[in-house]
């Protein structure tokens, strides 16, 4: 949802809750810790050569350069271009401590040919003229696509490559690109939804190719630990899926605002847009708003209520002494009283009042509001400015896949009963997979959220106990489930950090217990790893909107467990012997169709 201008400008999805990070924090040449950290999880650790350059001169210029933090988007874009330049080439560049020398100009323009799709979905790119082909240098530039041949116009040198804009797309490679595709009238002005030139299917294979680029890169794992990436399941809805957008505008500028006050007009009611009032998302690459005034990605509900918002924002485009962040959710209609506060004897009113409470939308716009979800007939309430999955449609496949994860068939011996909801926000994994647990206890840092967890469990064990409730979301496919169910589990919510749990989940059988895990895009802390392996319970399920972080920790976790195994820890905390997990599965969804955006699934199993 923003355009960054420093390293490796990252376009994502219009205000998602998947962005990448806004604040870059550059790691300098001499971080420790941060290379310390990068040893753990990285086998393509940083050479020294990349970190010292031969020629002192060179090095103490490029000293005031700043190294990307592992893991970060400026992390994984390096592993790309390293891959699209070769590292060979690189290692010589960084030896030669030529690094930061663009043999490119500010605003020159060049022709490239486009080599790979970034994580990002920016394209990497190298110049196609003769002249440039003893420099290795990649340019990223958004919009193109493999194979295509486009004119860019550069903006920023960094190291070994520079970032441009998108001038013309010289040839375009047809097997991928179909413009008639784009729904968006703001396409390739907007920093969101950059894949919308291509099929859903290409899209999907892009989204897999992130995942396998992942797990090579900062995983740490030999290739045979890793499953073959399943291919990415889709969003039930490609467009209209996203249940929340936060557009943003900028005040007028104070001289105007002085010259409004003393002129004394009734600042309260313009009638007209003024041009300085950009309502939106931001431009690509810039740190300008776009103005917007729809947003295809968007629920229908949440187009709607866009007009009206910016209607009072216009009228009232002089009171705002500062910039605004709006937030617009769709939300079931939170002023339907759920459960009713009274039900009726006759069924028949009771399914009425049910289904309109199920059935009608509205766009909240309050920060502190209350939202109300329906996932698979689990109702989720939370405030509006607290995390919640943002594209309802593919929330069921996710939950469902989980669901399986844990209960593959034909495992009915050794069944689970005890699950672990860690990063649990209001309680998604926790009360979607409530029927088929004994007991399940779930934290989350914030106290906003447990409480709506907490909320969440009542909430639905009062509507299960309504016939007429049951009759209207228990779907086909959930009858014939062949799972036994649980009638009355025992479910707690505690806020705290995750490793802060295994304190209140001893007494869980280990060979009973399952951990979700579900961290923000940063990924799991070391003690919290540190945690899962003491613990061992029989199956993990990871799930990530960062499967760079989560690629990261998988590989750190199993390499504790190597360590734990082979008797060669020097932690008397983890000296006791549970067994290996192997790394059964690892699938991607597509929560944000359109963009680069991909959460990825990984399924760990005791063996
Ligand atoms: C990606 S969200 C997942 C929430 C939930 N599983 C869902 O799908 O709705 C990550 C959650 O982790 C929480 N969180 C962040 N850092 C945490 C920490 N150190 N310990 C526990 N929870 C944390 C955030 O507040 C957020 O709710």
């Amino acid at each position: 949802m923003s355009a960054e201008p420093q390293a490796s400008r990252v376009r994502v999805a219009p205000d998602s809750d998947v962005e990448l990070a806004r604040s870059k924090k550059p790691r300098l040449a001499s971080d420790t810790t941060a290379e310390k950290v990068q040893d753990y999880t990285s086998p393509q650790t940083r050479p020294k050569s990349e970190l010292q350059s031969k020629k002192s001169k060179r090095k103490s210029k490029n000293k005031k350069f700043a190294l990307p933090e592992a893991c970060s988007p400026e992390d994984v874009l390096w592993h790309e271009i390293k891959s699209v330049l070769g590292p060979s080439v690189v290692g010589k560049a960084i030896e030669e401590g030529v690094e930061y020398e663009s043999p490119f100009s500010f605003h020159e323009e060049v022709e490239v040919v486009v080599k790979s799709l970034s994580p990002s979905g920016d394209a990497v790119a190298v110049a196609v003229e003769e002249r440039f082909s003893s420099t290795p240098w990649a340019i990223i530039v958004p919009l193109a696509l493999p194979g295509e041949v486009v004119r860019v116009k550069v903006y920023r040198n960094a190291r070994m490559h520079s970032v441009a804009d998108l001038v013309t797309v010289v040839t375009p490679n047809l097997d991928l690109r179909d413009d008639s595709r784009v729904q968006c009238r703001y396409f390739g002005r907007c920093a969101g939804c950059q894949y919308q030139m291509l099929s859903y299917d290409s899209q999907l294979t892009f989204k897999r190719d992130v995942i396998i680029k992942a797990y090579k890169n900062f995983s740490g794992l030999p290739e045979s630990s890793v499953p073959t990436i399943l291919p990415t399941i889709g969003s039930p809805l490609q467009y209209g899926y996203r249940t929340k957008i936060t557009p943003h505008f900028e005040a007028a500028p104070k001289s105007l605002l002085r010259k409004k006050q003393a002129e004394k007009t009734d600042k309260d009611e313009v009638t007209e847009q003024p041009d300085w009032l950009k309502i939106g998302f931001n431009i690509v690459g810039k740190r300008q708003v776009l103005d917007i005034e729809e947003c295809p990605i968007a629920t229908p509900v949440i187009n709607q209520a866009l007009t009206s918002e910016r209607a009072n924002i216009i009228r009232k485009a002089y009171t705002y002494k500062r910039g605004v962040s709006l937030i617009l959710r769709d939300s079931l209609d939170p002023t339907i009283s759920l459960p009713p506060e009274t039900v009726s004897s006759d069924s028949s009113q009771v399914e009425t009042y049910l289904s309109e409470a199920l059935d009608k939308h509205v766009c909240i716009t309050s920060h502190t509001a209350k939202i109300r979800e329906n996932v698979g007939g689990f109702l989720f309430e939370y405030p509006a400015s607290s995390f919640f999955q943002n594209n309802n449609s593919v929330l069921i496949p996710l939950t469902e896949y989980v669901k399986e994860a844990i209960f593959p068939s034909g495992s009915e011996k050794h069944r689970p009963t005890h699950l672990v909801d860690t990063y649990c926000g209001s309680g998604l994994f926790a009360i979607t997979l409530s029927p088929y647990f004994e007991t399940i206890s779930g934290i989350e840092l914030s106290t906003d959220s447990i409480r709506s967890a907490q909320h969440n469990v009542s909430l639905n064990k009062s509507l299960r106990a309504i016939p007429a409730f049951n009759n209207l979301v228990l779907s086909p496919s959930a009858t014939v489930s062949t799972l036994p169910t649980v009638s009355e589990p025992n479910i707690s919510f505690r806020s705290g950090t995750a490793s802060d749990i295994f304190s209140s989940v001893s007494s869980f059988p280990r060979h009973e217990t399952v951990i979700v895990i579900d961290p923000p895009r940063k990924g799991c802390d070391e003690e919290f790893i540190r945690q899962v392996v003491k613990f061992r319970p029989a199956v993990l399920v990871y799930v990530s909107c960062n499967v760079h972080t989560q690629a990261r920790d998988i590989g750190m976790l199993l390499k504790m467990v190597d360590e734990v195994e082979n008797n060669d820890s020097g932690d008397g905390e983890l000296k006791e012997k549970r067994g290996r997990y192997a790394l059964e599965s690892l699938r991607g969804f597509d929560l944000f169709p359109q963009t680069g955006h991909v959460e990825s699934v990984a399924v760990l199993r005791l063996v």
